[in-house]
């Protein structure tokens, strides 16, 4: 990772990324990054109204500043890339490589989409593969913080006896490369906000950044509480 590019471009819309207030995405995004605890990086995507505020790519988190943050406009061409609607271009800094696929969150009604590299996510990936196969999603229940995960756009959260479930995609050699294979994972579980990429890590997403960043957080707690089950021999599904 390359250190923060602190050049601001002048004439390019700079208003769009500065607020006093600390819940405005440009100052969110920085600070919900610089405070992670689920995975190194964290790039996030935030909508507000008809804006979307996307992170850089390859900014060493801690130097992430509010003029760092891309603008779209929304809504947007998901491809070509070159068609995506930039109202803002901080000089020097690419958006993060993430974006097809926070678009793809912006698509299903998101307000929010997080990407993690956490290390409980990955280790989940590999158990699922190693024993039900590799088209298996990672199933739990009977867990009290499955109790926050929505059960589906506007269906409530789901319950101690429900079985929470989450897809898993393979990586690919580029993450612009992994947006078919979310788009297929929403298209055959509807009512997922979450997609593991195996050997990779997480993309979470929420109706709003408060929501996300609870989902991204519970859903990091069980990843890790299965990792140790597992290593106790207990079962994920009762
Ligand atoms: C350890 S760098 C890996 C990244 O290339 C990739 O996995 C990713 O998540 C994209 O990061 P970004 O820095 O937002 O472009
Ligand atoms: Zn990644």
């Amino acid at each position: 990772m390359c250190p923060a590019d602190q050049t601001v471009a002048t004439n390019n819309n700079d208003h769009l990324v500065q607020s006093e207030d600390p819940e405005h995405p440009a100052n969110l995004i920085p600070s919900s990054v610089a405070n992670s605890t689920t995975g190194d990086g964290l790039p996030t995507s935030i909508r507000q109204g008809d804006h979307i505020f996307i992170a850089p790519s390859g900014v060493q988190k801690e130097l992430m500043q509010p003029h760092n943050i891309f603008v779209l406009q929304w809504p947007t061409p998901k491809y070509p890339a070159s068609d995506r609607n930039y109202i803002r271009k901080p000089l020097k800094l690419n958006p993060s490589a993430c974006t097809p696929l926070f678009l793809t969150a912006f698509e299903q009604g998101a307000g929010c989409c997080i990407h993690t590299h956490s290390q409980w996510a990955v280790l989940v990936t590999l158990l699922v593969e190693r024993e039900k196969g590799p088209d298996a999603c990672f199933e739990i229940s009977n867990i009290e913080q499955i109790k926050g995960i929505p059960r589906g756009k506007g269906k409530g959260m789901l319950g101690f006896f429900d079985t929470l479930k989450i897809p898993i995609i393979e990586n690919t050699a580029f993450e612009e490369d992994l947006t078919s294979g979310l788009e297929a994972a929403m298209n055959k579980y509807p009512d997922t906000y979450a997609v593991l990429v195996r050997r990779h890590g997480i993309y979470v997403w929420g109706d709003n950044t408060a929501k996300a960043k609870t989902q991204c957080e519970s859903l990091d707690y069980i990843f890790q509480l299965a990792v140790e089950m597992h290593k106790l021999g207990l079962p994920w599904v009762k």
